[in-house]
């Protein structure tokens, strides 16, 4: 099996990089698995895979770190991100948001297509993502998407991965660990190292096993 490892920067797997003794590059191959780091945000991933991305590939992993909406999930824990939407795309009527759906031109939510059973995954949540330009960051905002969406996670990338696959009908995974609450903005509250390190053990031991 023949996997894409796509993160949107190389300190969020530099851990991984260092155990399997790999160059820090924008993108290098090696016989199990390839790795592409793309830029933060969903165009530069886009782009990114728009030129790597092909049936090679038996698998893409997305990895990174990701906001929770939701305060029980401790910081630092791993989740299997299966749904994601690009929350911005439509148009705003008064207060009210027109999905990109109800305007006709296409579909926001995306899925993380495989059949995978591997005992990697047995142990992490589920959960709901969307992919943002603009980091939710005041409370008007963060309530305003929480009701219309329910996302438990929130990053920059995910739905451009999926989105790219689901169009190549390749399957693929999101996988983040949780670094900070989506919540009016406070940097220092953010626990980015314990995040990776947990990110990179899971990663480490899913690529050693597959
Ligand atoms: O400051 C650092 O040391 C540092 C090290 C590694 C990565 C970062 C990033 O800021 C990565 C940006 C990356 O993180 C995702 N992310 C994380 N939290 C959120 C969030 O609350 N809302 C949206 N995105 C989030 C995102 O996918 C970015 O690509 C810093």
């Amino acid at each position: 099996m023949k996997i894409l490892l796509v993160a949107a920067t190389s300190a969020e797997i530099s851990i991984l990089t260092d155990h399997f003794k790999l160059r820090d590059a924008a993108f290098q191959q090696t016989e199990k698995f390839d790795i592409l780091i793309t830029g933060v945000g969903m165009t530069a991933t886009a782009f990114a895979l728009g030129k790597h991305l092909s049936g090679i590939y038996n698998l893409v992993l997305n990895l990174g770190i990701a906001g929770s909406f939701d305060p029980t999930i401790p910081l630092g824990t791993v989740l299997n991100i299966v749904t994601d939407e690009f929350s911005e795309l439509g148009a705003e009527d008064k207060d009210a948001f027109l999905s990109i759906e109800t305007l006709g031109f296409g579909k926001s939510s995306y899925r993380a297509h495989n059949n995978l059973l591997h005992s990697s995954l047995s142990g992490l949540s589920k959960v709901k993502g969307i992919t943002v330009n603009t980091v939710h960051g005041t409370q008007h905002s963060i309530d305003d998407i929480k009701n219309r969406l329910k996302p438990v996670t929130e990053s920059m990338e995910g739905a451009a991965v999926l989105y790219c696959c689901e169009n190549e009908g390749i399957p693929c995974l999101q996988i983040r660990s949780i670094s900070n609450y989506v919540e009016p903005r406070n940097k220092e509250s953010w626990k980015i190292g314990p995040a990776i390190k947990n990110l990179n053990e899971w990663a480490i031991g899913f690529l050693t096993n597959s």
